[in-house]
């Protein structure tokens, strides 16, 4: 195993950030954190490097313990942080070099090293430019090179793609499938379902400091597997109108969001359609279109939560 937690709590306050988790991740394995804002997330990251302690539970990295052998473990780690973390008065490559250098590289290997991460990330060719004038999405890439400089063997990435343009974030999944095909393990966190169901194998899905579920894509939607989706475009919605259809056998969540109501049903009888279609016609609600669709990640974790992973 290449990351072992065990029963990790977190505790800021009164506020339980991390409540009880336990996730294993394999060797070569890409793993999704999925969870909305405020999940325990970043916190679970933190515990990982060392950027926080736990208030209880235990983890290992490599088989060695975080609390015993901090050293050795970061060594094995590279974290590419939520907030961007590269020096803007350095150019682009004396930044790698530095993050090298605090990793022990030195000489022939550092100078190797540092041009390779930044030919991985697309940034040899400004390597003399100071990162002050990139793009969003040019500093997330330098901030990738600083991280992976070391080779390490897991690489944690943190909400990589908020805030980048579409090219840098296509450029960013692309060079994460890489990166785990040179061997590195992966640990990769969003709050943006369809990246997480593109790259990663097994997914963990938190809420409130809690794992509430674990497993591949096709396993976590298996949980709810009965279920399907709707998606019907209305006019005008009111909340007597999805008050109602709630009431409805068979219907588990109704969600309004830019005039698309989103319903989980499991249908129970064929009455069931003409049922929700009358309910709607009754409030007037106009229908423009409807879509019935399978379920997506995101329904999992409507279906149990009861909420949008994001709101
Ligand atoms: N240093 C801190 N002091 C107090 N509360 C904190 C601290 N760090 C995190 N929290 C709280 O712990 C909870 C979990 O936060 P965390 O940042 O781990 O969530 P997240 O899943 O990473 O969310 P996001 O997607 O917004 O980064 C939140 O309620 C947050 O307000």
């Amino acid at each position: 195993m290449v990351v072992e937690i065990e029963n990790l709590v977190k505790e800021f306050k009164e506020r339980k950030a991390v409540n009880n988790v336990n996730i294993s991740i394999k060797e070569g394995e890409i793993f999704g954190f999925l969870g909305p804002n405020g999940a325990g997330k970043t916190t679970t990251i933190n515990a990982l490097v060392g950027l926080t302690s736990p208030n209880s539970g235990s983890i290992r990295i490599l088989g060695d313990s975080t609390a015993k052998h901090r050293k050795k473990v970061n060594k094995n780690i590279g974290l590419v942080p939520q907030d961007i973390a590269i020096f803007e008065d350095l150019k682009a490559k004396e930044n790698v070099e530095f993050f090298g250098r605090l990793y022990g590289l030195r000489g022939t290997e550092l100078k190797e090293r540092v041009q390779a991460a930044l030919e991985f990330t697309g940034l040899w060719d400004r390597r003399k430019e100071y990162p002050k004038k990139f793009s969003g999405g040019m500093k997330r890439r330098l901030n990738i090179a600083c991280a992976i400089v070391h080779q390490p063997k897991l690489i944690i990435m943190d909400e990589p793609t908020v805030g980048v343009d579409p090219q840098s974030r296509n450029h960013i999944l692309r060079s994460i499938v890489e990166l785990n095909k040179r061997g590195s393990t992966i640990i990769y966190t969003s709050h943006y379902m369809e990246e997480v169901e593109e790259v990663c194998g097994n997914i963990a899905i938190m809420d409130n400091g809690e794992v509430i579920a674990q497993g591949t894509s096709d396993e976590l939607k298996k949980l709810i597997s009965s279920e399907k989706r709707m998606d019907i475009t209305l006019k005008k919605v009111t909340q007597y109108l999805i008050d109602e259809l709630n009431q409805i056998d068979g219907i588990k969540s109704c969600t309004v969001e830019n005039q698309i109501m989103t319903i989980l049903y499991e249908q129970k009888n064929d009455l069931f359609l003409s049922l929700v279609i009358e309910t709607i016609t009754k409030y007037n609600a106009e229908i423009i279109a409807i879509d019935v669709e399978n379920p997506s990640l995101e329904d999992v974790f409507l279906t149990l939560t009861g909420k949008k992973l994001r709101d």
